[in-house]
């Protein structure tokens, strides 16, 4: 891909003048993103912590190594040397990604906007007192005093989080001071690189929750429809869009997404996170990737958001995001433990028009995963979560 111009050059994948891309986490996200390079032509290397991670079945080769070790990450990259870095999980070593980017290499969407969002609080710090969004009161505590501390000035109800982790793990409501103590071993259990600090956020009251798909690419900023989600145990359950949304609550999201992404910059599609209530929107958290919430764009979208971001990386054009009308994504997610799972029935989830499934190929269950996806379009979208609940609950997960 020829810099500095608006020719865009391919080559031939396996070959010398091959256009590479390295993909750093290699779960079902990337997955469905290294299937649209694919498409196009592009060489693709996956990298995960484990073996036969599901975007590495679908890549032309995979690296397996500890991400969160700078050392190893760096040699897998001068290795390949990669025309482009495809960060697909946050749990990397980003502060390496930043000086590999300062030696010449491409980071999507940039080294600082990884770096900022694999932490709680650089991306809450940039976007509320940088930026001046509107966020959860919140306080940062890296010691249990300090924690005890920041419980009196936020006020219950709050929600304590480690401030690396993600996918709910470690997060805690805190609703009483019974729960005080037992929020706070979670999150030290819980987090990913056990630093222990954690963010201590004012629960939001919300009437609903977004994630607002936008897209920076060559022309400008692109927004998709509003997905609505339902969370439990901070992971996703289900998802649909468009989100019925008032016009200035979504303008407002757009505004707020807007200036996120352009402050973080770089060519890709973020996940921005925001809660709503009335015509009032918090920003939450950002993904500089594909969002899980997005699954839905597999049947929603012409171009699926990771369509989108295969696109944007490319420095390709997005004249148009066309939407298929109601629809909706409910998760399979068994608990056990199996490194030879089967999932039965699955004919049963296809039975109905206008659904589809996703089995993801994890290689392993360890305690509670998700494994795939339902997706499907309705007349409504209480129809599509509909489908989409009840093709998910059909396939039978044997352990
Ligand atoms: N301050 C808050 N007030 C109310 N609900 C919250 C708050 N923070 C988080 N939540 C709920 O918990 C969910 C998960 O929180 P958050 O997105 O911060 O965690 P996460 O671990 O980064 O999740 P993921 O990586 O899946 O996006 C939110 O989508 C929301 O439903
Ligand atoms: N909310 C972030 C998210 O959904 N990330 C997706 O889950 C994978 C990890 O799954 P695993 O924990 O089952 O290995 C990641 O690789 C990514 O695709
Ligand atoms: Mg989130």
């Amino acid at each position: 891909m020829a810099e500095g111009s608006n020719s865009v050059r391919i080559g031939t994948p396996l070959k010398a003048g091959a256009f590479k891309v390295l993909f750093c986490g290699s779960g079902e996200l990337g997955k469905e993103v290294v299937i649209e390079l694919q498409r196009f032509g592009v060489e693709v290397i996956a990298v995960d912590r484990y073996a036969n991670a599901p975007a590495m079945q679908v890549a032309h080769r995979s690296h397996v190594i500890d991400m969160l070790d700078a050392g190893q990450l760096r040699q897998v990259i001068e290795q390949e040397r990669p025309d482009l870095i495809v960060p697909e999980i946050e749990a990397i070593a980003t502060p390496e990604l930043v000086a590999l980017e300062g030696e010449g290499y491409r980071v999507i969407p940039t080294a600082r906007a990884v770096n900022l969002t694999m932490n709680r609080e650089g991306i809450r710090r940039l976007a509320a007192e940088e930026l001046g969004l509107p966020t959860s009161p919140y306080r940062f505590a890296g010691s249990r005093d300090e924690y005890l501390t920041a419980i009196e000035e936020v006020g219950l109800p709050l929600v304590v989080k480690p401030v690396m982790s993600s996918s709910g793990k470690g997060q805690s409501t805190v609703r009483s001071k019974a729960d005080v103590e037992a929020a706070w071993d979670y999150a030290q259990s819980g987090g990913r690189a056990g630093k222990g600090r954690v963010i201590v956020e004012g629960f939001v009251d919300f009437d609903y929750e977004i994630t607002l798909l936008t897209v920076k690419h060559r022309d400008g900023v692109s927004f998709c429809d509003p997905i609505g989600h339902r969370q439990e145990d901070g992971d996703y359950r289900e998802s649909w869009q468009p989100q019925p949304m008032s016009d200035l609550s979504l303008e407002r999201s757009m505004v707020i997404a807007r200036s996120v992404v352009e402050n973080l910059g770089g060519f890709g599609l973020y996940g921005v996170e925001l809660f709503v209530k009335g015509d009032e929107v918090w920003f939450s958290e950002v993904s500089p990737r594909p969002h899980d919430t997005g699954l839905v764009t597999l049947v929603s979208q012409e171009l699926s958001e990771f369509a989108l971001h295969a696109r944007a990386i490319l420095g390709l054009p997005i004249p148009l995001i066309r939407q298929n009308g109601p629809s909706a994504s409910a998760v399979i997610l068994p608990e056990g433990d199996s490194d030879d799972v089967q999932f039965a029935d699955v004919e049963q989830a296809l039975l109905e028009p206008d659904t589809q499934l996703r089995l993801f190929g994890k290689p392993e269950l360890t305690g509670r995963r998700r494994m795939g996806v339902a997706l499907a379009r309705g007349e409504s979208i209480e129809e599509a979560r509909a489908k989409a609940r009840s093709a998910a609950s059909a396939v039978k997960v044997e352990l």
